[in-house]
């Protein structure tokens, strides 16, 4: 069976200065290698759920475990922080926070921040450059000169540098265009693929439902499901309760069978799978 690479235990946060919970109560395992989608709409604790997981704040009651690290209300700060050599967290737009004048210098300051060895840290700058399909040519060029695609594959490059068994991404394919989208979600599968775990918050559910193999609803502070796309976009009554709008191969299929075509039960997570169904459907008409 798959080790867990995070379990939280009745986990509570509230922010300082303010009454209610951001988070109550949150229980949840995710497993080495899961590719997770985190879903809700906004305000639901989405963002402070991953930034508990990546020790950037701590909780007030209950009990984490990241990558093996045990974290709870009276884990020191130095503590806290040695999460960082475990899991990589790419903010939302993190481009905006490229400073360097180098490509290298932006990427190496990570694994510089670890105590890496100079030839460490150039190996690290290579591997995370070829990691995100980007030249290693370019590296003594400036971040700025690239385009919004390009930088946003820098800033994830630079996290990516220092190895991290669990990458956390938030909404990471915001303000992209289609093809720079699909590009980064396949880099992101491919990392998944060679054992990262990955934990992605996101809106879309056209990427939970292509990239994920479970996915975490949240409202109002609180797990409402912890299941399988396929599971959660075939429950209808519980997508209206989060307010999530299913993918639209599901929809389609949906209303078609509504109209009397005869396509398999299980919901179809992709356009491509959707017209598989089609085509299998049409045939077995032919065939009556
Ligand atoms: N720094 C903060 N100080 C006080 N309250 C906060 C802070 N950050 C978030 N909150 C509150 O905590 C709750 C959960 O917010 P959170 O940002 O985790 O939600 P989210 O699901 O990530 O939302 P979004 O999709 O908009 O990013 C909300 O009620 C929000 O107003």
């Amino acid at each position: 069976m798959a080790k867990s690479a995070v379990t939280i235990k009745n986990l509570h946060y509230t922010y300082p200065n303010t009454t209610s919970e951001a988070l109550s109560n949150v229980s949840l395992t995710i497993k080495e290698q899961e590719f997770v989608a985190i879903v809700g709409q906004t305000g639901s604790g989405k963002s402070t759920l991953v930034s508990l997981i990546d020790g950037l704040i701590k909780p007030e009651k209950g009990d984490l475990d990241v990558a093996g690290l045990k974290i709870n209300a009276t884990t020191k700060a130095e503590d806290l922080s040695k999460i960082h050599h475990r899991v990589g967290f790419v903010f939302q737009f993190p481009e905006q926070q490229l400073f360097a004048e180098t490509i290298e210098e932006d990427i190496a300051f990570g694994p510089r921040n670890l105590g890496w060895t100079p030839a460490q840290i150039k190996k690290s700058v290579d591997d995370a450059l070829k990691m995100v399909g980007l030249p290693v040519e370019l590296k003594t060029h400036s971040p700025f000169a690239l385009s919004g695609g390009q930088m946003r594959r820098v800033a994830i490059a630079g996290v990516l540098a220092m190895k991290p068994q669990i990458l956390i991404l938030d909404e990471p394919t915001a303000g992209l265009d289609t093809q720079a989208t699909n590009e980064l979600l396949e880099l992101i599968k491919q990392l998944n693929n060679k054992a990262t775990t990955v934990i992605m918050v996101t809106h879309q559910m056209e990427q939970v439902a292509r990239y994920a193999d479970h996915v975490i609803a949240m409202s109002d502070g609180k797990v409402i499901a912890d299941t399988t796309p396929r599971h959660l976009f075939s429950d209808s009554q519980q997508l209206a309760k989060l307010s999530l709008t299913l993918p639209v191969s599901v929809d389609i299929a949906q209303f078609l069978r509504k109209h009397g075509a005869k396509l398999e039960n299980t919901e179809p997570l992709t356009l491509d799978s959707l017209a598989d169904e089609i085509v299998k459907a049409m045939r077995g008409k032919e065939n009556e």
